[in-house]
């Protein structure tokens, strides 16, 4: 199955599909972190879920906990995508760069799943030029092209809204997050300027970055801007 981003994705992002029958309520999908998970591809042979599946295998020089080299951590990203619950694969912008990347999203797109093209920065929001060329560089490449900054200041959360907004304005799908305390509320407002995805721990204590609110607040923000 394909999900097409044409509206916005609340996606409960959690490392155990156990998580699901709690993320019914308010999720649209579950972001299942294959690198926080023990045995993800065991997890994913069980799945008997109902809510669709973005599955992401953070590298650790993105910030995440994969202790594969590329190549393995790239072919379980292309064997969770066989998976018929499915839907969107994340997949980091400076690994769909390479030569193992590119073959990658070719196979991911065989198995009829979106490809999130992902850029993460833990530690600042960049220049705007910078975050406009981001944007449009992953939304060009992926079917999203995703930007989660860490906001430092309300400028830099000003920047990355502007920065959303452009990029919906001229035709490419979107999604942006600030984290940390500075951009916790672009999580809510983000969507109102064109972004496509919004992730949230089911339970609050369970982030999976900075300045997340817990999935029902994210909800009900989301549903009453
Ligand atoms: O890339 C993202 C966005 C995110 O980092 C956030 O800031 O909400 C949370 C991650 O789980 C997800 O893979």
């Amino acid at each position: 199955m394909f999900l097409s981003f044409d509206s916005f994705v609340l996606a409960a992002s959690t490392a155990t599909l156990a998580a699901e029958p709690a993320a019914r309520e308010h999720a649209d999908v579950v972001e299942f972190r294959m690198d926080l998970a023990d045995d993800p591809l065991a997890e994913l042979d069980d799945y008997d879920g109902t809510l669709p599946l973005l599955v992401t295998n953070r590298a650790s020089w993105e910030g995440g906990e994969s202790e594969a080299d590329e190549e393995g951590r790239l072919a379980s990203l292309e064997r969770a995508a066989r998976y018929d619950a499915v839907v969107a694969v994340d997949v980091e912008l400076n690994a769909l760069e390479t030569t193992r990347g590119v073959t990658a999203a070719e196979r991911l797109r065989e198995s009829n799943v979106a490809v999130i093209a992902s850029v993460h920065d833990f530690e600042r929001t960049p220049a705007t030029s910078e975050l406009r060329r981001l944007l449009h560089e992953a939304a060009t490449v992926g079917d999203v092209g995703k930007v989660a900054v860490t906001a430092n200041s309300r400028h830099d959360a000003l920047r990355l809204l502007e920065a959303t907004h452009a990029a919906t304005a001229w035709g490419d799908t979107v999604a942006t997050m600030g984290m940390g305390e500075a951009g916790k509320h672009t999580r809510a407002v983000a969507p109102v300027y064109g972004s496509k995805i919004g992730y949230a721990p089911v339970h609050a204590g369970e982030e999976t970055a900075p300045g997340q609110y817990d999935l029902e607040s994210l909800a009900h923000l989301t549903e009453s801007l």
